[in-house]
């Protein structure tokens, strides 16, 4: 078991490479259990690659990286850690209920003990009213919604969100911030969120941006806004870019262009 005051996720000198590239680049950074931290940047910055090293489904992994206090991937990991995908990943040939069932089973929740953790799953994400509808007939949010739901089996300690507001409309993703704060808030559990829409910045307890595989911030919403003066996170992140871009070209050899400044990266 982790220790309950211990960082629920911590990387020391993380580096991946996919192909040829180096994807993330000497990371350090450490996520707070019981909060939500949120995993932002522009497209392409290597927020995916960096849930799939915490889930323990990256190769080429180099450097420390350790969750719930123990190495990423550790088989005792399995059950503690809820991972939803961008790509919504349930049985289109089965109800909500049986995917629900089935991952209950593959999980090893005892059969007498399923049909409760199946209902309790379902009725978080609200999707009580379509349970015994097939997967394939429900709209593209409310299968990502038994995604979700899939992923809360069990009351992982750490739920590894990828994109999970995309598409949604702003009701629905009123309604999943409620669900992630309530689970924080009641459960104890750690959420890492990735987005990369800067406004849902604002509803997460820490925040790490990351750009073109590199950390910008570890930090606070309120400590970002109040370090580089701005009101909003989206423009504390544009500050910390040019100011990043401003570093880079004063260390760039003689002679070597300059960075183009990105106005819209976190769109
Ligand atoms: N299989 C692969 N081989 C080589 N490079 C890859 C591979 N998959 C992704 N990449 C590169 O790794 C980088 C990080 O990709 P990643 O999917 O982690 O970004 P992301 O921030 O999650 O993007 P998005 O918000 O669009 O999902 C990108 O530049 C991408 O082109």
């Amino acid at each position: 078991m982790m220790n309950k005051h211990g960082p629920a996720i911590e990387a020391t000198a993380l580096s991946v490479r996919r192909g040829s590239r180096t994807v993330l680049d000497d990371l350090r950074f450490a996520v707070p259990p019981g909060r939500i931290t949120g995993l932002l940047g522009p497209s392409g910055c290597g927020k995916s690659t960096l849930m799939r090293a915490i889930v323990g489904s990256q190769a080429r992994v180099a450097g420390t990286l350790d969750v719930l206090g123990r190495p990423a991937g550790h088989r005792d990991l399995r059950a503690r850690v809820g991972y939803v995908t961008q790509a919504p990943s349930v049985y289109t040939d089965l109800t909500a209920r049986q995917n629900l069932d089935y991952y209950a089973a593959v999980l090893g929740i005892p059969r007498r003990e399923r049909a409760t953790h199946v209902q309790e799953a379902l009725h978080d994400v609200d999707l009580t009213g379509h349970a015994d509808a097939l997967a394939g007939n429900l709209s593209g949010g409310q299968r990502g919604r038994v995604s979700l739901a899939v992923a809360l089996l069990g009351a992982p300690e750490l739920l590894v969100l990828d994109e999970p507001t995309v598409g949604l409309d702003p009701v629905l993703r009123r309604d999943l911030w409620q669900l992630f704060h309530r689970l924080a808030a009641d459960r104890g559990t750690t959420l890492l969120v990735s987005s990369h829409v800067m406004d849902e910045a604002e509803r997460c307890h820490r925040l790490l941006l990351l750009r073109e595989g590199r950390l910008l911030a570890d930090d606070t919403p309120e400590a970002l806004r109040e370090r580089t003066g701005a009101t909003t996170v989206e423009d504390a992140f544009l500050h910390l870019v040019d100011e990043a871009d401003r570093g880079a070209a004063a260390h760039a050899p003689a002679g070597s262009p300059a960075p183009p400044t990105v106005r819209k990266a976190a769109s």
